[in-house]
């Protein structure tokens, strides 16, 4: 891989606020002062990207748009220098057929090969980082695309020949706060029959192997919510909290890890709470999705952890409501960019550190 290399972005459903982002993420690439046009790594506004995707519909959508963003097709080796004056592309998939702002299944195709093609460029050791644009899940279910999400579909494409897949971890991470959903794409009524106890010890591993490994925090402080409410008030409010969630953290404990909980979820994110924790483990999409949102919409990020890659991607979905209008916010994507970036580098920078030295017999 060159010195630098660029991330790969995969483009989403380009009939949802992909391109829009896309396309207004590559002309905030400049930082104050950065001649060299944000073509290199941490210090520039954006970091240098290669979409993987349709080129013309993200031409089409420029011109609707009334962009100036000249586009070059290129691979990512070539990317990085043309970053400063064009966005590179590496032209993936079928055309483009449908319209801005209007969900149609022929999209789930595009969004696939894009996926694919973007994956590849990790996998070959091309791109140190995966990010992704929205997809919409209801288009790809009608498509008959088998997976709940992209954080299901990379896990099953991390999968080592004959291996089971890995567990993949859905954080929202962002300066303010980080959470995790034990539970992910999964109907509410479902979630009380899919927590167990070895389901959170799994989730409270990866979280904090992958704290310390990519994020740089040795020892996570993993605050752990009830399912029920005020952590099922000592079993008379339900009986998960203790019979599931109290011998998960214990267990997680005897391993060194810092745990705590169950602890009531309404009273976990107030400043002064979130103080006393690195990551909110919730028991389901919600419970911690929505104070995550709530304080950083636009700049959460949504990392996958537990995979063999790093995939990072904005916290929004398709917003097809304002698809093609120039009002989708590029913040979450820069977001998402910037933190795939610094992964990637500190990754890099681990892979290069010299071995320690040898203790002496
Ligand atoms: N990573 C992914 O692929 C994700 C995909 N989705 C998918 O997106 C589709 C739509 O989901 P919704 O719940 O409607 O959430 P959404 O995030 O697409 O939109 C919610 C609201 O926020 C606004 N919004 C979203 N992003 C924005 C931005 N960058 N700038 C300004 N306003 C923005 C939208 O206009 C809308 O009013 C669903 O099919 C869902 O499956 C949702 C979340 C993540
Ligand atoms: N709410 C987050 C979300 O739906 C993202 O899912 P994924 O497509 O990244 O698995």
């Amino acid at each position: 891989m060159p010195a630098v290399s660029p991330l790969v972005l995969a483009l989403g459903d380009p009939a949802g606020i992909g391109p829009d982002v896309t396309l207004a993420a590559f002309l905030r690439r400049r930082a104050a002062g950065d001649a060299a046009g944000g073509a290199t790594g941490g210090t520039a506004a954006v970091p240098a990207f290669i979409v993987a995707g349709d080129p013309a519909a993200l031409a089409a959508r420029a011109d609707l748009l009334g962009l100036d963003v000249p586009l070059v097709e290129t691979t990512p080796e070539g990317a990085v220098a043309h970053f400063a004056n064009a966005l590179p592309v590496l032209p993936a998939g079928p055309a483009f057929t449908g319209r801005p702002g209007r969900p149609d299944a022929s999209s789930a195709a595009c969004v696939e090969a894009s996926l694919e093609a973007a994956l590849g460029l990790v996998t070959a050791g091309r791109a140190p980082a995966l990010v992704t644009n929205p997809l919409a899940k209801s288009v790809m279910y009608e498509a008959g695309f088998p997976f709940p999400g992209h954080t299901e579909w990379l896990a099953d494409r991390a999968a080592a020949p004959g291996r089971a897949a890995p567990h993949p971890v859905m954080m929202i991470w962002s300066e303010q706060l980080a959470v995790v959903p034990a539970t992910i794409h999964v109907p509410y009524a479902e979630v009380p029959g899919l927590l167990t106890v070895d389901l959170l010890v799994e989730t409270g591993r990866i979280v904090a192997r992958d704290m310390a490994r990519r994020f740089g925090i040795t020892r996570p402080r993993l605050a752990f919510c009830g399912l029920n409410p005020h952590a099922g008030e000592e079993g008379t409010l339900g009986g998960e909290d203790e019979a599931i969630v109290r011998p998960a953290v214990e267990a997680l404990k005897r391993e060194g890890i810092l745990a705590t909980g169950p602890l009531p979820a309404d009273t976990m994110f107030h400043p002064e709470a979130r103080a006393r924790y690195d990551v909110a483990v919730g028991m389901y999409h919600d419970q911690v999705l929505i104070p995550a949102k709530t304080l950083a919409f636009h700049d959460g990020v949504n990392v996958t952890l537990g995979l063999p890659f790093i995939r990072t991607s904005p916290d929004h979905g398709t917003a097809f409501d304002i698809a093609g209008t120039g009002r989708g916010d590029p913040s979450s994507l820069i977001a998402a960019l910037r933190l795939a970036r610094r992964l990637a580098d500190a990754e890099r920078a681990t892979s290069q550190a010299p071995a320690p030295a040898l203790a002496r017999a």
